[in-house]
């Protein structure tokens, strides 16, 4: 099995992999032009990479790649549907950076409202000014909207309450189990959220369905001295309307750790006007680059590596681009006795009554006499019945239930 790891990946990680007899290739720098042909030199099953793009490209190069794994939470860089079409896992390491995120969202929130960055500028520059910053609002009391109660959500609101702040959350579907259990609100009314928070911090994903959701007309809606804050993604905000609505309202602030446009390597110049703006905070994507959570985060890839290695088995809870099971599959499970040609047999049956089978899974029992296999599959439901008496005829099949 061959792994290349295209991003910063943990050291510990790699030799983890390598230990297991797994050949690592690395090499951080790659992306564009450069991860393509390696993808085509290098030719790996795995390739491992943070908020490196992954395109058809870069697929296409590969044709033994099985996986791209996902080192962190957003996987909207990746062209996840081109690799469902070739049978390509996409794997993610779901809650494994959130801790640190929710630091650093509370962390914008904090420095925005004492204005932290200014003053540790201003002592540089050898400047003492306590007149200016001692009229700072504070946070208890104040109500901060949380949009999106994943990983990330949740743990920015056990963190609010910390500080004694009122929480309401914006789900799509009612949550009342979440409100029960941190004691806050929530709602499923975005404009509600944004009228009555002090602070609103999203933590959605970025991608099509989110893209450019924060604009003037979300903008209108929230008070004019509100903070907001950004650690999900830069393709979440339309940037003009925001730039354009900092400009227009004096006490408006904004707390960023992602940009549209970021270089994709990691350094050179980033000439940005939202970054550049007085009222703005802004952190260089830097929300999961704790050692903390870049531990867990390799510990967790590497766990997706070598199980898929040893086991070839991905776990549905990293695994992004499964079809999701649905009303129209049918179950049969066959009990039958462990001898050549009984599945060959089941399957061509399938195949003639046009069912078209979905996944297969067949358990053999102590002694290697008798086998059940599941089988989940899609087809008319009037071909079933003489499908299944005709499986039934099988010598070797013991029953067969649906
Ligand atoms: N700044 C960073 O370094 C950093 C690090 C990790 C994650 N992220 C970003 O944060 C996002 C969230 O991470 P997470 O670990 O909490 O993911 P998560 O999947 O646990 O939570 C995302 C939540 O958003 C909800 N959601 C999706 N679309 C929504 C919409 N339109 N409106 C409201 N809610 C919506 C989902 O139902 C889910 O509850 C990631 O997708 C990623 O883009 C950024
Ligand atoms: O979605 C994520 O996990 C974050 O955006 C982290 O990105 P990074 O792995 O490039 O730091």
């Amino acid at each position: 099995m061959k792994v290349l790891v295209a991003d910063l990946f943990s050291k510990d990680g790699m030799e983890d992999l390598k230990a297991s007899g797994i050949e690592v290739h690395y090499d951080a720098g790659l992306n564009g032009e450069s991860l393509t042909k390696a993808m085509s030199e290098v030719q790996p099953n795995i390739l491992v990479v943070r908020s490196t793009k992954v395109t058809k490209d870069m697929i296409d190069a590969d044709p033994k790649l099985q996986m791209v794994v996902r080192a962190g939470a957003g996987y909207d860089t990746i062209d996840v549907a081109h690799c469902a079409s070739l049978g390509v896992y996409v794997t993610n390491c779901p809650g494994k950076n959130a801790h640190a995120v929710a630091e650093l969202a509370l962390g914008l929130m904090l420095s925005i409202d004492r204005r932290i960055a200014e003053n540790v500028q201003l002592l540089k520059e050898a400047k003492w000014n306590k007149g200016a910053y001692a009229n700072c609002a504070g946070i208890k009391g104040k109500t901060i909207g949380v949009v999106g109660l994943g990983s990330i959500g949740l743990l920015v609101i056990e963190r609010a309450k910390a500080f004694e702040m009122n929480v309401i959350g914006f789900s799509r579907q009612a949550r009342p189990d979440l409100a029960k259990k941190y004691g806050i609100e929530v709602t499923n009314n975005l404009g509600y959220l944004l009228q009555n928070s002090d602070v609103v911090s999203f933590h959605i994903p970025g991608g099509k369905s989110t893209e450019n959701i924060i604009d003037s007309e979300l903008l209108s809606h929230m008070k004019k001295d509100a903070v907001l804050l950004n650690t999900s993604r830069g393709s979440i905000v339309n940037e003009d309307h925001l730039f354009a609505h900092l400009e227009e309202n004096k006490d408006f602030w904004y707390g960023t750790d992602v940009f549209k446009g970021e270089p994709a390597g990691k350094d050179g110049v980033f000439d940005h006007p939202i970054a550049k703006h007085p009222r703005v905070y802004g952190t260089h994507h830097i929300g999961a680059s704790t050692k903390q959570s870049e531990a867990a985060i390799g510990e967790e890839a590497v766990r997706i590596i070598k199980k898929f290695a040893t086991q070839g088995a991905v776990d549905n809870e990293n695994c992004v681009n499964r079809e999701n099971s649905s009303d129209q599959i049918h179950k049969m499970s066959i009990r039958h006795l462990d001898k050549v040609g009984v599945l060959a047999h089941a399957f061509q049956v399938f195949a003639n009554h046009q069912l078209n089978v979905q996944e297969v899974e067949n358990i053999v029992f102590k002694d290697r006499l008798a086998c059940v296999a599941n089988i989940k599959f899609i087809g008319e439901i009037s071909n079933i019945d003489q499908a299944l008496e005709e499986i039934r005829k099988n010598e070797n099949v013991l029953d067969i239930s649906l």
